[in-house]
């Protein structure tokens, strides 16, 4: 059985639609990753499911639990990241922590909490002295205080540089050996691609595609790109594309000056083609490189639109 089953999920706000028709479950132990532009219906998502919004349709079951009689229980099983702006400035992160641990009957200790959250140095440190990153690790220590099996994290790099980015990957991908399931949302599609088992991509408060990213990469990989520069300039780029064009293998191509860019269902074979040809005409390649395909285009391919962080 899912931990979490989400079913038909609407929610408007006025004239706008922040949620259209939202389906999915989610398994133990995954980290299940919502990814989108801004203003896709992530965090509305997300806060009707942990209880803090009332979706305007749909159902939203966590294993054989749901809100409209089990609340309290839910509550216990949940882990909620707080906005870094609910947490208490005047207080130190481990009198954060402390204080969270009450609103709980079970708690983890505070030491495991601080360990697992990299901040055992810094438990005397009030929260308005944390920087960016050391604050949205605090905020991921609340909401695992309780101990919960599924804990939710909306956004939690957002802003972060990438070292501060990764100490998080490193805490999420802990709580995954741990068991845990981790209910993500974030705007990085390197992320989404690096932690998740599978990934719901959003678009309009509506699913685009829901999978592993493998396997919605894969489903890409019929195109690859391949790059090549010449020493010789343009002539040899403009004579090589026109060789290009030719090929079955190739479905188009595009140059700028030197540098050649062309996609191949069989890059190999391709190339094999074009190399028989620069060598006959003793043309030096400079640089080749064959692109793999990413979740940005899965993205594009879905929505048609361009991705933007
Ligand atoms: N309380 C609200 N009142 C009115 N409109 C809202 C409210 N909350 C969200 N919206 C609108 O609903 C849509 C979805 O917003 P939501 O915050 O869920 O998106 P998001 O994917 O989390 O975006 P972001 O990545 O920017 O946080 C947006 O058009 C937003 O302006």
């Amino acid at each position: 059985m899912p931990v979490l089953e989400v079913k038909n999920l609407r929610k408007a706000f006025g004239a706008v639609t922040a949620v259209q028709d939202i389906s999915f479950a989610v398994e133990a132990g995954e980290i299940f990753t919502i990814i989108g532009p801004n203003g896709a219906g992530k965090t509305t998502t997300l806060e009707m499911i942990e209880g803090l919004q009332p979706p305007d349709g749909g159902h939203i079951q966590f294993g054989s639990l749901n809100w409209a009689k089990n609340g309290d229980e839910i509550k216990r099983s949940i882990g909620v990241q707080p906005q870094s702006s609910a947490l208490f400035d005047l207080l130190t992160v481990e009198e954060n922590l402390e204080l969270f641990a009450t609103f709980y009957p079970q708690s983890r200790s505070t030491e495991e909490v601080m360990d697992m959250i990299n901040l055992t140095d810094q438990r005397r440190k009030h929260v308005k002295k944390l920087s960016g990153g050391q604050k949205q690790r605090l905020a991921i220590g609340l909401a695992m205080i309780n101990d919960p099996d599924v804990i939710f994290l909306d956004e939690p790099t957002t802003g972060l540089d990438p070292q501060a980015r990764r100490n998080i990957w490193d805490i999420i991908l802990q709580l995954k050996e741990l068991g845990k399931t981790t209910i993500l949302t974030t705007h990085y599609m390197e992320e989404a691609e690096q932690l998740s088992d599978r990934v719901c991509i959003v678009d309009q408060g509506q699913i685009v595609t829901l999978d592993t990213p493998a396997e919605l990469i894969g489903r890409l990989t019929k195109e690859r790109e391949v790059r090549l520069s010449f020493l010789d300039g343009e002539e040899a780029a403009r004579e090589t594309e026109s060789i290009a064009k030719s090929l079955a293998s190739v479905t188009r191509t595009s140059r700028e000056g030197s540098a050649l860019r062309l996609w191949s269902t069989r890059p190999e074979e391709s190339l094999y083609e074009l190399f028989g040809y620069t060598k006959e005409k003793d043309y030096q390649v400079e640089q080749i490189s064959i692109r793999e395909m990413s979740l940005e285009d899965v993205f594009i391919a879905f929505t048609g639109k361009e991705w933007r962080d």
